[in-house]
């Protein structure tokens, strides 16, 4: 646990970078800072490895004292990212993700194969290893800058707009690599961003600031997006909060139903005379849908034109919002679930859809979900590919 107690810094001159700052980063945790230029979010993070002392306040490090630890030696246990990397020219990709191992006295040999594991668990071929930064894209830079940052195996890490300079592709593949490889890590993260999409993606607790300073918001996404503390906070939020807070909702809170339902194989004069119907195969893996208006007279479903599914979304994984953006690509306004093999799991209409969205909204729990083989609750994920998003529940 890192805790900020009244944190002041005050530069020569007179800026006030950080103005009696109080908050903890949990173990085990991503905390991000975020918020306006200039509002003391990289002071803050630099207060935690002693590249800033405060004016006044204390930084503590599992209740110890930073200004007790030697810098070298506080910072040899604290990884470091930094935007464009700011990898070591004039060494290989190699030597320069064993730079701490080596500062540290590892032997040449481990501290080079720790390099090659490290270059495979950030995603990038071991034929880089002999390469130097500048034969790297962007984003490959940065993933060298994450290895060297985890060389040592240092239970902290500190990023400071660690994928701000690549292009926002390779960014977000960046960002979802990253949450891949905290699932399996769990180190305690002091994330800074300016933008607050990414907060919302990675942090399990985001702190906002404002110019001065001030820390404004200390809370999950879900809250943050759900009750901005002031209009400071909502603004640099933005207009769409409402709907990216559905990101956190779980699709498990939408009931769903099998009306409409039939078997490729169902003759069309037992389809039902309007709307649409969802035509499944034999394993129950929807084909399309069908309009009943526009069936031909004679023959079974599975012969007639289906308008392709388009997204489906998997109770046990997406959130109401990937359920809701299914409902509004598919041409029947509904939305299909199917399992992870693929097969239906039911359909959610548009009112069910609107039901589970104001309970949330009234801040009513989802229904509990019915117990399943495996035992495992679901959960709701951002966006994107990113992988599960209950980071507040461990
Ligand atoms: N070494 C310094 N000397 C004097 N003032 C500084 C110094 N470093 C930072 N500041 C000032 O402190 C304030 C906070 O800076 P800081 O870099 O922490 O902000 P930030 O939120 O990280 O901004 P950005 O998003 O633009 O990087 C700014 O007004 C900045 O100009």
């Amino acid at each position: 646990m890192i805790t900020f107690e009244g944190v002041t810094k005050r530069y020569p001159g007179g800026t006030v970078a950080l103005d009696d700052v109080s908050l903890e980063c949990p173990t085990g945790r991503i905390t991000v800072f975020v918020g306006t230029s200039g509002g003391g979010k990289t002071t803050a993070l630099r207060t935690i490895n002693r590249m800033v002392d405060p004016t006044s306040g204390r930084v503590l490090i599992d209740g110890q004292d930073v200004r007790e630890r030697k810098p070298a030696e506080l910072r040899r246990g604290i990884g470091y990212v930094i935007q464009h990397a700011g990898l070591f020219p004039h060494r290989t990709v190699q030597d320069n993700i064993a730079t701490v191992p080596y500062l540290v006295g590892w032997n040449k040999k481990k501290a080079r194969e720790r390099a090659l594991e490290l270059l495979e668990r950030v995603g990038l071929e071991p034929a880089m290893a002999k390469r130097y930064p500048f034969q790297l894209s962007g984003g490959q830079q940065q993933r060298v800058g994450v290895a060297r940052a985890l060389a040592a195996d240092p239970p902290i890490m500190l990023m400071d707009e660690p994928f701000s300079a690549v292009d926002p592709v390779v960014r977000a593949e960046l960002q979802d690599e990253f949450l891949r490889l905290q699932d399996e890590l769990h180190k305690t993260i002091v994330f800074v961003t300016h933008d607050i999409d990414e907060a919302i993606k990675l942090g399990d607790r985001i702190a906002v600031f404002q110019t001065g300073g001030r820390l404004v918001q200390l809370d999950s996404p879900e809250n943050l997006l759900a009750r901005p503390a002031n209009d400071f906070v909502a603004g640099f939020i933005g207009h769409d909060r409402g709907i990216r807070r559905l990101s956190f909702v779980p699709s498990s809170a939408v009931p769903l139903n099998e009306r409409g339902v039939l078997p490729a194989g169902t003759p069309v004069s037992q389809a039902p005379p309007d709307g649409w119907v969802l035509v499944v195969d034999g394993d129950r893996r929807p084909l399309g849908w069908a309009s009943a208006d526009g069936l031909p007279s004679s023959g079974v479903l599975g012969d007639a034109r289906l308008a392709p599914i388009g997204h489906t979304f998997d109770v046990e994984t997406d959130s109401v919002r990937a359920a809701l953006d299914a409902a509004i690509l598919s041409p029947s306004g509904r939305a299909v679930s199917v399992d992870a093999g693929g097969r239906l799991v039911g359909v959610a209409d548009q009112h069910d859809l609107s039901a589970a969205i104001a309970r949330s909204a009234a801040g009513v729990e989802p229904e509990p979900p019915s117990p399943r083989p495996d035992g495992d609750a679901p959960a709701a994920r951002p966006d994107g590919d990113a992988p599960s998003l209950s980071k507040e529940g461990g």
